[in-house]
């Protein structure tokens, strides 16, 4: 088992009180497993990517543990979480082909980088990953300028898992890509797990489509709370929360036109994580809730694999 999350709750301390962001997550990751992470904008998908590495200012765990190939990280210990960023755990943050240092060539950034971290770069095995992400050898000489927006992602991914962490959290890495090379993204995370550059990958994305082609698991995430978390096959072909099953009915479908089948979102908006209500938190947008919502689900599993947090599935 790479990864075991046990009943975290990461809040964010604010002016207007706490917002919890993470309201009690349990979840584990296999040796091998890429988990996809979705669900709507402020759910905690990023939260809980950041908690795992490396928690801001305003981020506060108020219970549970992490615990990585059998280590408890120090989550909130920002300097002894040091010795396991990009050796244990490694993050693709969101936008990160936008962070690359612009005014140093890669080739220095990643020298530079590796020997804040102990270790001399090694150009063979860099040259060895490149190739394997589809990624020529001369941009090494460039600066991040003059890389288009897929091969900066690609070389981001590169550099982020050059020291083999067990953990790779990639943060919506996609979205701001053109499909195919989305797909040659998308192709590299694989790569990367089958040559055991990571052992376990959580891809957090809105992109249900793309996490159902590369994911083995999908966690469907509602305001801070696990919602369902089954294969990626079981949540796309039988989900049994109704959250997902709406979230699925509202993905357009290639050659259906407006007029055909109208695009349905899901109405109303998830509750202020600031003041959340009591019971199941997706209650009032919920088609079939029930008295029973009032009080909160607990997760169950329905089928080995299987983990559904709704008193109606
Ligand atoms: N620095 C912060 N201070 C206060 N609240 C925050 C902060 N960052 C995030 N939040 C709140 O925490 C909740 C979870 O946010 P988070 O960014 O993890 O969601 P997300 O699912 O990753 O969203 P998105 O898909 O838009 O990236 C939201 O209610 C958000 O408003």
């Amino acid at each position: 088992m790479s990864l075991q999350v046990s009943e975290l709750r990461v809040y964010y301390r604010t002016l207007k009180g706490d917002v919890r962001a993470l309201d009690g997550m349990t979840f584990e990751l296999r040796d091998g497993e890429i988990l996809g992470l979705v669900g709507e904008s402020g759910c905690g998908k990023s939260t809980l990517g950041k908690s795992l590495i490396r928690m801001d200012g305003r981020m506060r765990r108020v219970g549970g543990t992490v615990t990585l190939d059998g280590h408890e990280l120090p989550i909130d210990d920002d300097r002894r979480m040091n010795d396991y960023r990009f050796r244990e755990v490694s993050l693709i943050p969101q936008y990160a082909m936008s962070a690359l240092n612009p005014t140093r060539k890669i080739r220095r950034m990643v020298t530079e980088l590796l020997r804040s971290r102990g270790t001399a770069l090694d150009t063979a095995e860099l040259e060895r990953r490149m190739d394997q992400v589809g990624l020529p050898r001369e941009v090494l000489d460039r600066y991040p300028i003059e890389l288009s927006g897929g091969m900066k992602q690609r070389m981001v991914m590169v550099i982020s898992t050059l020291l083999d962490p067990s953990l790779l959290i990639a943060d919506e890495v996609t979205s701001a890509l053109d499909v195919s090379t989305q797909k040659a993204v998308a192709r590299a995370l694989l790569g990367f797990r089958d040559s055991g550059y990571v052992k376990s990958m959580i891809f957090v994305t809105h992109d249900l489509a793309l996490t159902h082609h590369i994911a083995d698991t999908i966690m469907v995430m509602y305001a801070g709370k696990l919602a369902e978390k089954a294969p990626a096959d079981v949540i796309v072909k039988a989900p049994r929360h109704p959250y997902t099953r709406l979230l699925l009915e509202s993905l357009p479908e290639v050659g259906v036109r407006y007029t055909e089948r109208r695009l349905e979102g899901i109405a109303g908006s998830p509750p202020s994580l600031l003041d959340p209500p009591a019971g199941c938190r997706f209650r009032d947008r919920c088609p079939i809730a029930g008295e029973e919502c009032a009080q909160e689900p607990p997760v169950a599993e329905l089928a080995p694999d299987h983990h559904v947090a709704c008193w109606k599935a």
